[in-house]
């Protein structure tokens, strides 16, 4: 049995560099009539998430006017003055709140060039905006948090049943009626880089990392790429590949909880997100990322019991210790949270 210590940092720490482009094929999987074909589409996602990782899904059932509103909403939040988002600032040892260029990733030691706003539901006491700055901004997010939850419910009951678990086991332990809920729904804004100094080219929009979570669904908008995958956790490779962002597609990544929950069947991969290069689009970029993290009590262990078990709250408490040492050194000791 490997111990707990978390090698997944390791691998972390050595894959700040450039790299080099290559073409990958990101599996497309179709989720449409997905209770007659269940079992086809969890042979489709299997295959995906044990091969590369990654993987795009339509027919997925959020109608595409809800992730535009979602959009238009975080646009104005992030237009609010600086002052109104520092209210809300982001609780140490929690995904819950704003923050800006406070995540410093430990393959690059540089804080990512975003701001972002966080919605973990249990944890948002004071952290919402107000209806007077933010007009339908709790009442939409809050549904469309749900409307995540049950996709990702949907994935992850395929991924159950071919570990051999009960259907609903990760549903059960992503309960959003229960106090240790943790999924999060993150809202990022990546800053225009039109009248950037030519040393904010060098630095990462988001440096190269992989998700703490068991599966992250990804909304992202045309037109605004940047994201990369470098598949496998092979960090000697250096070989990064884009993934496009397409209309009707939400891309999805295994996080490094389902990897060993699954004993390292399925596949948490390196990802980051690039500079535009200066013949590119130059304006902001937003997305949406919606991490699965199974409940603070969930016990982690695979069917073969590779690991011993964790905590999912130990667990995301280590990696949140090597994200956020500049916002917890400034704040209080972290409360039992999460992080990504
Ligand atoms: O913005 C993106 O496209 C990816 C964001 C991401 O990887 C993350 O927040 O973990
Ligand atoms: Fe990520």
């Amino acid at each position: 049995m490997v111990p707990t210590g978390l090698s997944e940092l390791e691998t972390e720490r050595h894959i700040g560099g450039m790299g080099t482009n290559i073409a990958r094929q990101i599996p497309r999987i179709d989720l449409s009539s997905f209770e007659e074909r269940k079992y086809q589409i969890a042979d489709e996602l299997w295959s995906a998430a044990t091969e590369i990782g990654f993987f795009q899904v339509y027919n997925h059932g959020i109608p595409q006017n809800d992730i535009d509103r979602a959009f238009s909403l975080a646009t104005a939040f992030f237009a609010l003055p600086k002052d109104a988002k520092a209210r809300l600032p982001l609780k140490p040892g929690t995904n819950a709140g704003w923050e800006f260029q406070e995540q410093v990733r430990p393959s690059t030691g540089t804080p990512d060039h975003k701001e972002s706003f966080q919605i973990t539901l249990p944890r948002m006491t004071a952290l919402w905006p107000t209806q007077q700055d933010a007009p339908d901004f709790r009442e939409f997010l809050s549904h469309f948090e749900h409307q995540n939850w049950l996709l990702g419910m949907k994935i992850l009951s395929c991924f159950a049943i071919k570990l051999g678990f009960d259907e609903k086991f990760f549903t059960e332990l992503h309960d959003p009626s229960s106090p240790d809920y943790q999924c999060t729904l993150r809202l990022i804004h990546y800053m225009s880089m039109e009248n950037a100094l030519p040393e904010d080219f060098k630095r990462w929009r988001a440096g190269a990392h992989s998700d703490f979570d068991c599966l992250t669904l990804l909304h992202q908008r045309t037109g605004e790429g940047g994201l990369q995958v470098c598949p496998g956790k092979d960090a000697k490779s250096g070989a990064w590949t884009d993934v496009e962002p397409v209309s009707g597609y939400v891309t999805c990544n295994i996080g490094d909880m389902l990897m060993r929950w699954s004993d390292d069947k399925l596949l948490s991969t390196l990802h980051r997100v690039r500079m535009p290069q200066p013949d590119e689009y130059l304006g902001e970029r937003l997305s949406i990322p919606f991490f699965c993290q199974a409940n603070r009590d969930a016990i982690i262990q695979g069917p073969e019991k590779k690991y011993a078990p964790i905590s999912a709250q130990n667990y995301l408490l280590e990696r949140l210790k090597a994200n956020f040492a500049a916002t917890e050194a400034k704040g209080s000791p972290p409360e039992t949270g999460a992080a990504l």
